[in-house]
Protein backbone atom coordinates (compact mmCIF):
# COMPACT_ATOMS: atom_id res chain seq x y z
CA UNK A 1 0.00 0.00 0.00
CA UNK A 2 2.04 2.92 -1.22
CA UNK A 3 0.99 5.93 -2.24
CA UNK A 4 2.65 9.07 -4.48
CA UNK A 5 3.32 12.35 -3.55
CA UNK A 6 0.37 14.04 -5.90
CA UNK A 7 0.94 17.43 -5.02
CA UNK A 8 3.58 20.33 -3.11
CA UNK A 9 5.90 17.60 -3.40
CA UNK A 10 8.14 17.90 0.00
CA UNK A 11 6.38 15.37 2.29
CA UNK A 12 8.32 14.95 5.46
CA UNK A 13 10.62 12.06 5.40
CA UNK A 14 9.46 9.81 8.41
CA UNK A 15 12.85 7.80 8.62
CA UNK A 16 10.68 4.22 8.80
CA UNK A 17 10.71 2.07 5.55
CA UNK A 18 7.33 0.94 3.98
CA UNK A 19 5.99 3.90 5.39
CA UNK A 20 3.04 5.44 3.14
CA UNK A 21 4.25 8.96 1.48
CA UNK A 22 1.06 11.50 1.36
CA UNK A 23 0.20 14.27 -0.41
CA UNK A 24 0.85 17.61 1.97
CA UNK A 25 4.00 18.77 3.79
CA UNK A 26 4.70 18.28 7.68
CA UNK A 27 7.26 19.36 10.23
CA UNK A 28 8.12 17.35 13.01
CA UNK A 29 6.17 17.37 16.05
CA UNK A 30 8.84 18.88 18.87
CA UNK A 31 9.87 16.03 21.41
CA UNK A 32 10.98 17.21 24.71
CA UNK A 33 11.23 16.49 28.16
CA UNK A 34 8.51 17.22 30.36
CA UNK A 35 10.34 19.26 32.88
CA UNK A 36 11.22 21.84 29.65
CA UNK A 37 9.70 24.79 30.21
CA UNK A 38 8.62 24.72 26.23
CA UNK A 39 6.85 21.59 27.10
CA UNK A 40 4.33 23.38 29.37
CA UNK A 41 4.12 26.64 26.67
CA UNK A 42 3.18 24.02 23.67
CA UNK A 43 0.30 22.76 26.04
CA UNK A 44 -0.78 26.08 27.52
CA UNK A 45 -1.17 27.04 23.69
CA UNK A 46 -2.69 23.90 23.16
CA UNK A 47 -0.36 23.33 20.38
CA UNK A 48 0.89 19.62 20.06
CA UNK A 49 3.88 18.28 21.75
CA UNK A 50 5.65 14.89 22.14
CA UNK A 51 7.04 14.11 26.42
CA UNK A 52 9.45 11.79 26.44
CA UNK A 53 10.18 11.52 29.99
CA UNK A 54 6.50 11.78 31.90
CA UNK A 55 6.73 8.27 33.57
CA UNK A 56 3.00 8.31 32.86
CA UNK A 57 2.21 4.87 32.04
CA UNK A 58 5.47 3.11 32.98
CA UNK A 59 3.72 0.38 34.72
CA UNK A 60 2.18 -0.89 31.66
CA UNK A 61 4.95 -0.86 29.26
CA UNK A 62 4.74 -4.81 29.56
CA UNK A 63 1.41 -4.84 28.71
CA UNK A 64 2.43 -7.30 25.74
CA UNK A 65 -0.10 -9.49 23.90
CA UNK A 66 0.11 -12.80 26.34
CA UNK A 67 0.32 -9.92 29.95
CA UNK A 68 -2.94 -8.27 28.40
CA UNK A 69 -4.07 -12.06 27.95
CA UNK A 70 -3.20 -13.10 31.63
CA UNK A 71 -4.42 -10.27 32.96
CA UNK A 72 -7.21 -8.52 31.29
CA UNK A 73 -10.42 -10.86 32.70
CA UNK A 74 -12.96 -12.97 30.39
CA UNK A 75 -15.25 -9.98 29.64
CA UNK A 76 -15.77 -9.48 25.58
CA UNK A 77 -13.92 -6.44 24.35
CA UNK A 78 -14.45 -3.86 21.58
CA UNK A 79 -13.11 -5.01 18.73
CA UNK A 80 -13.87 -3.78 15.24
CA UNK A 81 -13.05 -5.72 11.83
CA UNK A 82 -11.97 -4.65 8.29
CA UNK A 83 -11.84 -5.40 5.18
CA UNK A 84 -8.82 -3.13 4.63
CA UNK A 85 -6.30 -1.73 6.95
CA UNK A 86 -8.75 1.58 7.79
CA UNK A 87 -10.51 2.12 10.77
CA UNK A 88 -12.61 5.29 10.25
CA UNK A 89 -15.13 5.67 12.81
CA UNK A 90 -18.91 5.89 13.21
CA UNK A 91 -20.86 6.76 15.55
CA UNK A 92 -23.91 3.84 16.05
CA UNK A 93 -26.32 6.23 17.67
CA UNK A 94 -26.70 8.34 14.65
CA UNK A 95 -26.34 5.46 12.58
CA UNK A 96 -29.81 4.75 13.98
CA UNK A 97 -31.10 7.87 14.55
CA UNK A 98 -31.10 9.17 11.05
CA UNK A 99 -32.22 6.84 8.56
CA UNK A 100 -29.59 7.63 5.88
CA UNK A 101 -27.72 5.19 3.35
CA UNK A 102 -24.79 4.81 4.95
CA UNK A 103 -22.73 1.15 4.82
CA UNK A 104 -20.49 1.03 8.37
CA UNK A 105 -16.94 0.46 6.70
CA UNK A 106 -15.98 -1.66 9.81
CA UNK A 107 -17.93 -4.30 11.69
CA UNK A 108 -18.26 -3.81 15.67
CA UNK A 109 -17.49 -7.51 17.12
CA UNK A 110 -17.48 -8.33 20.67
CA UNK A 111 -15.18 -11.08 21.90
CA UNK A 112 -12.65 -12.12 24.32
CA UNK A 113 -8.91 -11.28 24.35
CA UNK A 114 -8.18 -14.65 23.62
CA UNK A 115 -10.39 -14.51 20.80
CA UNK A 116 -8.56 -11.36 19.51
CA UNK A 117 -5.14 -12.75 20.15
CA UNK A 118 -5.89 -15.53 17.73
CA UNK A 119 -6.92 -13.64 15.28
CA UNK A 120 -4.25 -11.11 15.21
CA UNK A 121 -1.50 -13.80 15.20
CA UNK A 122 -2.86 -15.86 12.83
CA UNK A 123 -3.55 -13.34 10.26
CA UNK A 124 -2.25 -13.81 7.10
CA UNK A 125 -2.55 -10.91 4.04
CA UNK A 126 -6.08 -11.45 2.43
CA UNK A 127 -7.67 -11.96 5.90
CA UNK A 128 -9.68 -9.20 7.99
CA UNK A 129 -8.01 -7.09 10.06
CA UNK A 130 -8.40 -6.23 13.93
CA UNK A 131 -8.34 -3.51 15.98
CA UNK A 132 -9.41 -3.62 19.33
CA UNK A 133 -10.61 -0.19 21.19
CA UNK A 134 -12.08 -0.51 24.97
CA UNK A 135 -12.43 2.32 27.56
CA UNK A 136 -10.43 0.98 30.50
CA UNK A 137 -13.22 -0.10 33.57
CA UNK A 138 -13.62 -2.35 36.55
CA UNK A 139 -13.90 -5.73 35.02
CA UNK A 140 -10.60 -5.33 33.60
CA UNK A 141 -8.46 -7.93 36.11
CA UNK A 142 -6.88 -7.41 38.90
CA UNK A 143 -3.34 -7.22 37.66
CA UNK A 144 -4.52 -4.52 34.88
CA UNK A 145 -5.74 -2.22 38.22
CA UNK A 146 -2.94 -2.37 40.16
CA UNK A 147 -0.81 -0.98 37.00
CA UNK A 148 -3.42 1.45 36.45
CA UNK A 149 -3.14 2.47 39.83
CA UNK A 150 0.72 3.37 39.21
CA UNK A 151 -0.21 5.52 36.43
CA UNK A 152 1.76 9.24 37.28
CA UNK A 153 -1.66 10.38 38.29
CA UNK A 154 0.66 13.08 40.35
CA UNK A 155 1.90 14.33 36.82
CA UNK A 156 -1.44 14.09 35.26
CA UNK A 157 -3.40 16.05 37.75
CA UNK A 158 -0.87 18.89 37.85
CA UNK A 159 -1.20 19.13 33.87
CA UNK A 160 -5.26 19.15 34.60
CA UNK A 161 -4.96 22.38 37.41
CA UNK A 162 -2.17 24.01 35.77
CA UNK A 163 -3.69 24.38 32.28
CA UNK A 164 -7.35 24.59 33.52
CA UNK A 165 -8.76 21.41 32.08
CA UNK A 166 -12.25 19.80 32.71
CA UNK A 167 -12.30 15.96 34.50
CA UNK A 168 -10.38 13.23 33.24
CA UNK A 169 -14.10 11.21 30.74
CA UNK A 170 -11.94 8.14 30.34
CA UNK A 171 -8.90 5.84 28.96
CA UNK A 172 -9.14 4.03 25.60
CA UNK A 173 -7.23 0.93 25.31
CA UNK A 174 -6.10 0.30 22.01
CA UNK A 175 -5.03 -2.91 20.93
CA UNK A 176 -3.57 -3.02 16.70
CA UNK A 177 -1.89 -4.80 13.95
CA UNK A 178 0.49 -3.44 12.15
CA UNK A 179 -0.26 -1.22 9.01
CA UNK A 180 -3.59 -0.24 11.09
CA UNK A 181 -4.67 2.99 10.23
CA UNK A 182 -7.02 5.21 12.20
CA UNK A 183 -7.65 7.91 9.35
CA UNK A 184 -7.72 11.86 9.76
CA UNK A 185 -10.47 13.31 12.35
CA UNK A 186 -10.73 15.65 15.32
CA UNK A 187 -12.18 15.11 18.85
CA UNK A 188 -13.81 17.38 21.39
CA UNK A 189 -11.64 16.64 24.28
CA UNK A 190 -7.96 17.22 25.31
CA UNK A 191 -5.44 13.64 24.89
CA UNK A 192 -2.78 12.74 26.52
CA UNK A 193 -1.90 9.72 23.95
CA UNK A 194 0.66 7.13 25.46
CA UNK A 195 2.12 4.67 23.61
CA UNK A 196 3.07 1.08 25.35
CA UNK A 197 4.30 -1.46 22.86
CA UNK A 198 5.41 -0.79 19.26
CA UNK A 199 5.27 2.15 16.96
CA UNK A 200 2.95 4.98 15.63
CA UNK A 201 3.19 7.79 13.35
CA UNK A 202 0.95 10.53 14.11
CA UNK A 203 -0.07 13.47 11.77
CA UNK A 204 -2.00 16.43 12.90
CA UNK A 205 -3.18 19.22 11.30
CA UNK A 206 -4.33 22.44 13.18
CA UNK A 207 -8.17 23.68 13.43
CA UNK A 208 -7.23 25.72 11.32
CA UNK A 209 -7.75 23.35 8.60
CA UNK A 210 -11.66 22.82 9.06
CA UNK A 211 -12.59 23.61 6.13
CA UNK A 212 -9.63 22.03 4.57
CA UNK A 213 -10.67 18.09 5.36
CA UNK A 214 -13.94 18.21 4.60
CA UNK A 215 -15.89 17.40 7.67
CA UNK A 216 -18.33 14.81 7.45
CA UNK A 217 -21.84 16.86 8.08
CA UNK A 218 -22.66 16.27 12.62
CA UNK A 219 -25.81 14.43 11.77
CA UNK A 220 -24.02 11.98 10.08
CA UNK A 221 -22.36 8.60 11.37
CA UNK A 222 -18.86 9.82 10.21
CA UNK A 223 -19.59 13.19 12.23
CA UNK A 224 -15.67 14.80 13.21
CA UNK A 225 -14.12 12.61 10.49
CA UNK A 226 -12.88 13.77 7.23
CA UNK A 227 -14.36 12.79 4.16
CA UNK A 228 -10.91 13.19 2.33
CA UNK A 229 -9.22 9.64 2.07
CA UNK A 230 -5.39 10.02 2.10
CA UNK A 231 -4.58 7.05 -0.10
CA UNK A 232 -6.98 8.99 -2.86
CA UNK A 233 -7.19 12.60 -2.85
CA UNK A 234 -9.50 14.10 -4.79
CA UNK A 235 -8.70 17.59 -5.99
CA UNK A 236 -11.84 18.53 -8.03
CA UNK A 237 -13.87 17.68 -4.85
CA UNK A 238 -11.80 18.74 -2.09
CA UNK A 239 -10.12 21.90 -3.40
CA UNK A 240 -8.67 23.04 -0.63
CA UNK A 241 -6.44 19.67 0.15
CA UNK A 242 -3.14 21.76 -2.14
CA UNK A 243 -2.86 23.95 1.09
CA UNK A 244 -2.96 21.28 3.64
CA UNK A 245 0.12 21.54 6.08
CA UNK A 246 0.85 18.90 9.01
CA UNK A 247 2.68 17.78 11.87
CA UNK A 248 4.21 14.56 12.21
CA UNK A 249 5.86 12.19 14.49
CA UNK A 250 6.60 8.38 15.39
CA UNK A 251 5.89 7.56 19.25
CA UNK A 252 7.28 4.16 20.71
CA UNK A 253 7.07 3.10 24.40
CA UNK A 254 7.12 5.50 26.70
CA UNK A 255 6.26 8.70 25.09
CA UNK A 256 3.28 10.85 25.47
CA UNK A 257 1.64 12.68 22.35
CA UNK A 258 -0.50 15.45 23.44
CA UNK A 259 -2.89 15.72 20.89
CA UNK A 260 -4.86 19.17 21.44
CA UNK A 261 -9.00 19.48 21.61
CA UNK A 262 -10.20 20.22 18.01
CA UNK A 263 -6.64 19.25 16.38
CA UNK A 264 -6.93 16.88 13.48
CA UNK A 265 -5.45 13.40 13.87
CA UNK A 266 -4.49 10.29 11.53
CA UNK A 267 -2.68 7.35 13.17
CA UNK A 268 -1.26 4.43 11.87
CA UNK A 269 0.64 1.63 13.65
CA UNK A 270 3.89 1.12 11.38
CA UNK A 271 4.42 -0.84 8.74
CA UNK A 272 6.44 -4.15 9.61
CA UNK A 273 7.34 -3.40 13.31
CA UNK A 274 4.68 -5.73 14.87
CA UNK A 275 0.91 -5.16 17.05
CA UNK A 276 0.84 -2.04 18.69
CA UNK A 277 -0.86 -1.04 22.40
CA UNK A 278 -1.85 2.49 23.12
CA UNK A 279 -3.55 4.01 26.17
CA UNK A 280 -5.00 7.58 26.23
CA UNK A 281 -6.19 10.23 28.50
CA UNK A 282 -9.25 11.99 27.38
CA UNK A 283 -9.98 15.34 29.26
CA UNK A 284 -12.64 17.32 28.74
CA UNK A 285 -11.58 21.18 28.03
CA UNK A 286 -11.61 24.16 30.81
CA UNK A 287 -14.21 25.95 31.20
CA UNK A 288 -15.15 29.09 28.09
CA UNK A 289 -12.00 31.44 28.66
CA UNK A 290 -13.54 34.70 28.70
CA UNK A 291 -14.13 35.56 24.68
CA UNK A 292 -11.24 37.36 23.05
CA UNK A 293 -11.47 38.70 19.51
CA UNK A 294 -10.55 37.65 17.06
CA UNK A 295 -11.75 34.53 18.23
CA UNK A 296 -9.61 31.15 17.82
CA UNK A 297 -9.79 28.97 15.13
CA UNK A 298 -11.35 26.51 17.38
CA UNK A 299 -14.00 28.42 19.50
CA UNK A 300 -15.39 29.16 15.30
CA UNK A 301 -15.04 25.53 14.60
CA UNK A 302 -17.26 25.11 17.82
CA UNK A 303 -19.92 28.01 16.85
CA UNK A 304 -19.76 26.17 13.46
CA UNK A 305 -21.11 22.77 15.28
CA UNK A 306 -23.46 24.36 17.37
CA UNK A 307 -25.61 26.12 14.01
CA UNK A 308 -25.25 22.89 12.40
CA UNK A 309 -26.73 20.92 15.70
CA UNK A 310 -29.41 24.01 15.59
CA UNK A 311 -30.27 23.74 12.22
CA UNK A 312 -30.91 20.01 12.29
CA UNK A 313 -33.03 20.45 15.49
CA UNK A 314 -35.18 23.09 14.03
CA UNK A 315 -36.06 21.21 10.73
CA UNK A 316 -35.61 17.60 12.10
CA UNK A 317 -34.42 16.38 8.48
CA UNK A 318 -31.06 16.11 7.93
CA UNK A 319 -31.31 16.47 3.93
CA UNK A 320 -33.11 19.96 4.40
CA UNK A 321 -30.02 21.31 6.07
CA UNK A 322 -27.75 21.79 2.73
CA UNK A 323 -30.64 23.40 0.97
CA UNK A 324 -31.45 25.80 4.17
CA UNK A 325 -27.55 26.88 4.64
CA UNK A 326 -26.89 27.24 0.99
CA UNK A 327 -30.07 29.83 0.65
CA UNK A 328 -28.59 31.76 3.37
CA UNK A 329 -25.53 31.97 1.58
CA UNK A 330 -25.81 32.11 -2.38
CA UNK A 331 -25.89 34.98 -3.58
CA UNK A 332 -26.06 37.02 0.37
CA UNK A 333 -22.45 36.05 1.99
CA UNK A 334 -21.06 34.39 -1.28
CA UNK A 335 -19.72 37.17 -2.95
CA UNK A 336 -16.61 37.95 -1.75
CA UNK A 337 -17.91 41.76 -2.19
CA UNK A 338 -21.05 41.34 -0.57
CA UNK A 339 -20.24 43.30 2.45
CA UNK A 340 -17.98 45.23 0.60
CA UNK A 341 -20.48 47.27 -1.19
CA UNK A 342 -22.61 48.26 1.54
CA UNK A 343 -19.02 49.72 2.72
CA UNK A 344 -18.62 47.33 6.21
CA UNK A 345 -15.65 46.54 4.90
O1 LIG B 1 -4.43 5.23 17.96
C1 LIG B 1 -5.36 5.28 17.17
O2 LIG B 1 -5.46 4.48 16.23
C2 LIG B 1 -6.42 6.34 17.30
C3 LIG B 1 -6.38 7.11 18.58
C4 LIG B 1 -7.22 8.33 18.61
O3 LIG B 1 -7.77 8.76 17.63
C5 LIG B 1 -7.37 9.07 19.89
O4 LIG B 1 -6.79 8.66 20.91
O5 LIG B 1 -8.07 10.09 19.89
FE1 LIG C 1 -8.96 10.50 18.05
Amino acid sequence: MSTQSTMNGDTAESGYPHVPKYFFPTQQIPKLSCNDPLADELISQEKPVVLTDTKLCESALKWDLDYLANNMGNERYMVFVSQNNRFKYYDEAKMKQYRINFNPPTRRVDMTFTEFVKKLREWKPGDERVYLQQGLNNTFGRGIVLDFLQFNWQWLNVQQKKHNWGPLTSNLLLVGMESNITPVHYDEQQNFFCQLIGKKRCILFAPEHYERLYPHPVYHPHDRQSQVDFDMPDLEKFPGLDQLQGWETVIGPGEVLYIPMYWWHHIESLPNLGHTVSVNFWYKGGPTESVEYPLKPRQKLAIMRNVEKMLLEALKDPGEVGPLLRSLVLGRYSGEDALKEEGNL
